[in-house]
């Protein structure tokens, strides 16, 4: 739109050297095939339209479940704000090959699905990064969908192909379920949809044929040796940055890991007992952590410097997620959607901060050591460890 407040609620493009594509990648016909968004530096194509931002009217059905409105209102609500919201990303535009780029999984949080990250996820594109974003079928997310192969009889009616999209929605709590258990499971399942998208990077990577069953005119064969097979990292939000832990303790090919404002309850109790060895960075809100959270990171980075965590000031859960630039007014502070940090300023933080860690961690030969002083929790808006208080309580 032309109207000056919608330049305000945009989601920031990327800020390095590299233009963004984005494709989205299905395989199998099946719950237990891969479904990633790939986000990955790109040819300039000033041309080409950008991506739509929340892909299909279900996500909406979704997100209204989680927050407990009712569908019809939701999906009216959510179509009419952010129905037309497109990411800085050209869509299927074409990869551009080079060096050999380091490639980042991506894990969403609770509530959300794979395309609702795109600032980071641009952000770290730009920078030259090739990112999957997964999106899980732990009914976690708010929805997702496996592309069901129609019977022959059905399919000669319907013009588009053969295909039937099976929404898979959220999964409230039962009453009397167990929260922990029913996450420690969950928790599993997304891990293991980290490797399998990191296992399908590989196989483009080396060449392999790949069937996408979601027909898009990207030309998977471009990836072949783009990919720096030795500079592997996984990222996340929240329930993602659970995921990171639990992806890291199981596959080593993840180099390191940044959890993002991490929700500690779903990681299993083994992990304490020094299960990851890798480099790992918290980086936290100021107003999500809570003690006992926060005790079970300092249980896992015990006094391993290659493990460190720090807070951005003024920032709040919905920080790291995009709805953060593309809400307002009482919708944004009723949700608490802003904290009082500026939110380009905290994703920057957040992003530079990530750069910088990766660079240290990856070996990489870029200038993101320019950030180091940020991972160290030293700057502006940012703090070393956490501004939540685990002392003991004093004995009265
Ligand atoms: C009442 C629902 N109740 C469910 C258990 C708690 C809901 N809740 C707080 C919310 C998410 C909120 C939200 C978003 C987005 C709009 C919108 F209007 F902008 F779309 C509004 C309102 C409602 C802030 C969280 O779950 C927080 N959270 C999240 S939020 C991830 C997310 C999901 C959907 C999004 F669109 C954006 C971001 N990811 C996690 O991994 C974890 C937690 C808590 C522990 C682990």
């Amino acid at each position: 739109g032309t109207n000056s407040t919608e330049k305000f609620y945009r989601i920031p493009e990327g800020k390095g050297p590299h233009s963004v594509g984005c494709t989205d990648l299905m395989t199998e016909n099946a719950v237990e095939g891969s479904f990633l968004r790939l986000y990955y530096p790109a040819y300039d194509a000033t041309d080409m339209e950008e991506a739509r931002w929340i892909p299909d009217k279900e996500y909406y059905q979704g997100l209204s479940d989680f927050l407990n409105m009712y569908r019809v209102v939701g999906e009216r609500l959510f179509h009419y704000y952010v129905g037309s919201v497109t990411c800085p990303a050209k869509s299927n535009a074409a990869f551009k090959p080079g060096e050999k780029y380091p490639l980042l999984v991506f894990s969403h949080g609770l509530g959300a699905f794979r395309t609702i990250y795109s600032a980071i996820c641009i952000e770290m594109a730009s920078q030259g990064f090739i990112v999957a974003a997964v999106e899980h079928r732990d009914e976690s997310a708010s929805a997702t969908y496996y592309c069901k192969r129609r019977s022959v009889s059905e399919s000669q009616e319907e013009s588009p192909p053969n295909m039937e999209k099976e929404w898979i929605y959220y999964r409230k709590l039962k009453t009397g379920e167990e929260e922990r258990c029913l996450r420690h499971k969950q928790v599993q399942q997304r891990a293991q949809e980290c490797i399998k998208a990191l296992n399908l990077i590989l196989k483009i990577n080396s060449g392999e044929e790949v069937t996408n069953v979601l027909h898009s005119d990207f030309d998977w064969n471009s990836l072949k040796d783009s990919v720096d097979t030795s500079r592997i990292a996984v990222m996340g939000h929240s329930f993602g940055g659970a995921t990171v832990i639990e992806s890291l303790s199981k596959e080593i090919r993840f180099r390191c890991g940044i959890a993002l404002d991490v929700w500690m309850l779903p990681v299993g109790d083994d992990i304490y007992q020094n299960s990851v060895q890798q480099p790992l960075l918290f980086i936290n809100s100021e107003k999500f952590q809570w003690a006992e959270n926060i005790l079970k990171i300092k249980k896992l980075i015990s006094n391993d410097t290659n493990k460190k965590m720090i807070t951005i000031k003024g920032s709040v859960h919905q920080s790291f997620p995009d709805f953060t630039f593309v809400s307002g007014g009482i919708i944004a502070r009723f949700f608490k959607l802003k904290g009082e940090i500026d939110p380009n300023e905290a994703i920057d933080i957040s992003n530079h901060a990530s750069l910088a860690f990766l660079q240290k961690h990856l070996s990489l030969r870029k200038d993101f050591d320019q950030w180091d002083s940020l991972v160290d929790g030293i700057g502006p808006n940012v703090i070393p460890g956490t501004n939540i208080d685990t002392s003991p309580a004093e004995p009265e």
